[in-house]
């Protein structure tokens, strides 16, 4: 590695692209399984991590979707929101913007507030007790009908000032953003800032939609954009952020190694790429571990690794104040 593993550290960092129940790590799911009296079918800890071995995006949510059925009361969200912050805050976060998925806890019978109050209050004793700044951006499945996204955000509108934009994520392919434009154009107009998922297995054509159609400020992952060399340059031009997850990326076969993975890529065609983790209880590594691992793999440069980090400021909808802090910190390294 190019630069000193305690520099690294001490380097201001963001997570921009984190889904709360992607955090979930196996021993918090045995111990609010049992809490809850729910039968996991897995024998032990070890057991379900071996199950951990996916061949594409599909093959994680339907492990991600069957964990999530463990999470049952506000204490539940709270305990996955605080257990989450503690590892932010070791690896040096400052700022969160976290996904929450509310339909697949709904669907379940789990009011929208029990999860809305649990992972808040979290957030809030997080910035109390660390200074980490936060926002929550709520998730729509696409693999599920525009329709119940509709009444998804229903349940979400007595609490849209607790809310601070909406995403789209879940199986890419054949869910095009396209099929979410009535209901995006509606969240747009209760002001709530967009984002989606988008050109991470889909193809760059996604991501084009998600820009024009959906009419987001960020793209999640976006990495197959660079299939797309007008794409590139208009993404460049628009100073549109990319949340980049690299391990997350390896672990669903998007690329082989690490070694292949296109960060360097992204940040030589002007592009706001930024890292993140995804669900890294589900992919091996917290964001710091995505940042050393990347640090190592691509043997990325100083000057690219600040650049990472000022990306990462930037692209967030943290309080203008807080970026020109974060960015003094980060020209001081
Ligand atoms: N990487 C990912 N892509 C799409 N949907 C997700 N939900 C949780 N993680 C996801
Ligand atoms: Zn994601």
């Amino acid at each position: 590695m190019r630069v000193a593993s305690d520099w690294l550290a001490r380097l201001p960092k963001t997570e921009l692209h984190l889904h709360i129940e992607g955090t979930l790590e196996p021993e918090l799911m045995f111990a609010l399984a049992e809490r809850n009296g729910v039968a996991l079918p897995y024998a032990d800890v070890d057991a379900l991590r071996a199950a951990y071995d996916f061949n594409d995006l599909q093959s994680f949510l339907d492990l991600y979707y069957a964990g999530a059925d463990v999470l049952r009361t506000e204490a539940d969200f709270y305990d996955l929101t605080r257990a989450y912050l503690l590892r932010a805050h070791a690896d040096g976060v400052v700022h969160v913007e976290i996904f929450f998925d509310p339909q697949t806890h709904t669907v379940r019978g789990i009011s929208f507030a029990t999860v809305l109050n649990g992972i808040r209050r979290a957030l809030a004793e997080g910035e109390r007790e660390f200074g980490i700044t936060y926002r929550l951006i709520l998730c729509f499945l696409r693999h599920l009908p525009e329709s119940d996204g509709f009444a998804t955000l229903e349940d979400a509108m007595p609490y849209l000032a607790q809310i601070d934009g909406v995403g789209l994520d879940s199986s890419e392919s054949g869910h095009p953003p396209q099929k979410f434009a009535r209901l995006f154009a509606r969240c747009k107009a209760l002001g709530l800032p967009r984002v989606a998922h988008a050109g991470e297995e889909g193809p760059p054509e996604y991501v084009w939609q998600a820009l024009n159609v959906l009419d987001v400020s960020r793209i999640d992952h976006g990495v197959r954009s660079l299939e797309d060399p007008v794409l590139v340059a208009e993404l460049a031009r628009r100073r549109t952020p990319l949340t980049v997850c690299p391990l997350s990326n390896v672990r669903l076969k998007v690329y082989e190694r690490l070694e292949q993975h296109p960060l360097r890529q992204l940040l030589q065609a002007g592009l706001v790429a930024t890292v993140n983790s995804d669900d890294p209880a589900y992919f091996g590594g917290y964001v710091g571990e995505n940042w050393r691992a990347c640090a190592e793999a691509l043997d990325l440069t100083r000057d690219e690794l600040l650049q990472l980090a000022r990306n990462g400021i930037t692209a967030s909808w943290m309080d203008a104040a807080d970026k020109v802090r974060w960015l003094g910190v980060v020209e001081a390294m």
